[in-house]
């Protein structure tokens, strides 16, 4: 994997997490892109997401969020998970909105990361801001070299 650019390698590791990432799959969500610290990711609003109030439900905001965070600070090709994270809904998501979310690293020092994603609908109206704080754990995502691939 020495000779992949940056972009390439953000890209192999959203093609490799994504292909097992059940979660993310099952809500039909669709990655817009990758680069290097940053990830964005769509998704429809069905009806199966709908709350009490005729809303998105906030689970399936955050979920949405959570996924643009998981790919952002897995562009490295180190396992990283997320430590903590918290949002803030601005305004309602709407039945058939087509929302997407935009990760962006503000900070990666150590094992440590800070993201910060906006979620918005198709016209542009703020929905959500999300801020995730990631851990890097042991591992990688990619094969490290053609002949740990052919052993895998
Ligand atoms: C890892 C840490 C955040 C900090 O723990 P510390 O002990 O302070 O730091 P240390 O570096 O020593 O950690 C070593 C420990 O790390 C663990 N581990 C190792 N490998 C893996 C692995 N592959 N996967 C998972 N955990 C792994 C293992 O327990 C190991 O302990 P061990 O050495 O075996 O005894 C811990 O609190 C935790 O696992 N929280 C739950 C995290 C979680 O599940 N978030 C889910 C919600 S976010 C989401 O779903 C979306 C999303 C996805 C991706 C990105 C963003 C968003």
């Amino acid at each position: 994997m020495t000779d992949l650019t940056p972009q390439q390698l953000a890209e192999a590791c959203a093609e490799s997490m994504f292909a097992r990432d059940t979660a993310t799959q099952a809500l039909e969500m669709e990655i817009v892109c990758v680069s290097p610290g940053r990830a964005s990711i769509a998704m429809a609003v069905s009806p199966r997401m709908i709350q009490g109030h005729g809303n998105c439900h906030g689970g399936y905001i955050f979920t949405l969020a959570d996924s643009a965070f998981a790919f952002a600070c897995n562009t490295y090709n180190a396992v990283t998970v997320g430590a903590g994270c918290t949002i803030d809904y601005l305004a309602p998501a709407k039945l058939g909105d087509r929302l997407t979310a935009y990760a962006v690293e503000r900070s990666r020092s150590g094992r440590t990361g800070i993201y910060d994603v906006s979620v918005e609908n198709q016209h542009g109206t703020p929905i959500a801001l999300f801020r995730g704080r990631s851990h890097q754990v042991r591992g990688t995502l990619l094969p490290e070299s053609p002949e740990m691939e052919a052993s895998a």
